[in-house]
């Protein structure tokens, strides 16, 4: 069934990637580009990685540009994507990257956004575990038929991958999470920020959004919420450090009373065993964990896990990895892009990375 798929903001990262994935995917047929200072300009000026389309000019983003196809994936600011799909029909599947439509709480849009909420659409994590689940079927029952798709915040996707088993289990108490990410500089987008200079970053780890600020915290505390009973509370600090891509998200929580170990495991390995993207890395022989790294899902639409018990400190740890801009992003989009068109949920995505 083959589909054909518009994308604005194709100059961006978000978008780039889109494209890049699209261009494997075998049902795509790529129609409109578009851009908004950058309209009129060559896509292969913006990515010349993608040689297929390097001629493509792209178009203003406005909703006669984007008319006429199956998709349009919106890889746009916040806001501006709000503003643009509610001009779009409803019949066409619309794949929102920024984050206009991903909380269900107008409140919480209001303090960590402002503005008008957009509303809150089927949200793109086919993983995500609903209370009372040990695999999660509920959330791709959502996806299935879709035509509106919010798609998670990258950290926010990370985050929920590494603590969400031990929710839903009921093994971590959800009122004390805590979770700091080292981040790649792409996940900030192509606009020129002093902080991101090669002179400022390189060679320097930086924190930001620090102390309770960040806007993926009411997103993350939705998606546990989802995925278990009871009040949940993070705390969340990212840290850019001198990569492009990726994210390593160490996520801990305490440890329920009376859980062992064993128990802890057993609920991960429930949770990720039949899972084509999130893989919860083994016990090496002789009983060392094997760490998830950002440069092993590098190009892939994989997420790393691992999990084992401060026994000392009676917390869980967690550590998640993923490629910001292909499970955080682009490769998330298509895995739901499969399933609301009813292909097969791994079609054009791959789970091997690029390394070293
Ligand atoms: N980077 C990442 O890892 C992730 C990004 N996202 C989300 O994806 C979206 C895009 O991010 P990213 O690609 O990183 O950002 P970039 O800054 O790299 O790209 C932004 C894109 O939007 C276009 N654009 C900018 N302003 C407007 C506007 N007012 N109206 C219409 N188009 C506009 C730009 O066009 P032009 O070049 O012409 O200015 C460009 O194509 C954001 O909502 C972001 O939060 C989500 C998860 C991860
Ligand atoms: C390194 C860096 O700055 N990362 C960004 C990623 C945000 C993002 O892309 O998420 P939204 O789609 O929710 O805007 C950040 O942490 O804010």
């Amino acid at each position: 069934m083959s589909f054909s798929v518009a994308v604005a903001g194709a100059s961006g990262y978000a978008g780039g990637e889109a494209l890049r994935l699209l261009l494997g995917h075998p049902e795509a047929r790529i129609g409109t580009l578009t851009a908004h200072a950058n309209a009129g300009s060559a896509l292969g000026e913006h990515h010349p990685h993608l040689r297929a389309l390097a001629d493509r000019v792209l178009q203003p983003t406005s909703a006669e540009t984007l008319a006429g196809h199956d998709v349009v994936v919106l890889g746009l600011p916040h806001g501006a994507s709000g503003e643009i799909a509610a001009q779009l029909d409803p019949g066409t599947i619309v794949l929102d990257l920024g984050a206009d439509h991903r909380l269900t709480d107008a409140g919480a849009w209001a303090q960590f956004y402002g503005g008008d909420h957009a509303g809150s659409w089927p949200y793109g994590l086919p993983e995500l575990l609903h209370a009372g689940e040990t695999t999660a079927t509920a959330q791709r029952a959502a996806l299935v038929g879709a035509t509106r798709i919010a798609v998670p915040g990258c950290n926010v996707t990370a985050v929920t991958l590494g603590l969400q088993p031990g929710i839903a289990a009921g093994v971590i108490e959800p009122g004390d999470l805590v979770a700091v990410l080292a981040n790649g500089y792409s996940g900030a987008g192509k606009t020129l920020k002093p902080h991101l200079l090669a002179s400022e970053a390189l060679g320097s780890a930086q924190p930001y959004a620090v102390g309770g600020t960040h806007r993926h915290i009411p997103e993350i505390e939705q998606n546990l919420q989802v995925a278990g009973a009871g009040a949940v509370t993070i705390s969340f600090t990212p840290t850019l450090v001198p990569m492009a891509r990726g994210i390593l998200a160490t996520a801990t929580a305490r440890l329920v009373p009376g859980t062992s170990a064993a128990a802890v495991r057993a609920a991960w390995e429930a949770a990720y065993a039949d899972e084509p993207f999130v893989h919860l890395l083994p016990v090496l022989p002789g009983g060392a964990l094997q760490w998830p790294t950002t440069a092993a899902t590098l190009g892939s639409n994989t997420a790393l896990v691992q999990v084992v018990v401060d026994e000392r400190a009676g917390r869980v740890v967690t550590v998640t990895a993923i490629d910001n801009l292909v499970k955080g992003t682009a490769g998330g989009a298509l895995q739901s892009l499969n399933l609301a068109l009813g292909l097969p949920e791994t079609l054009g995505l791959t789970m091997n990375g690029v390394s070293p």
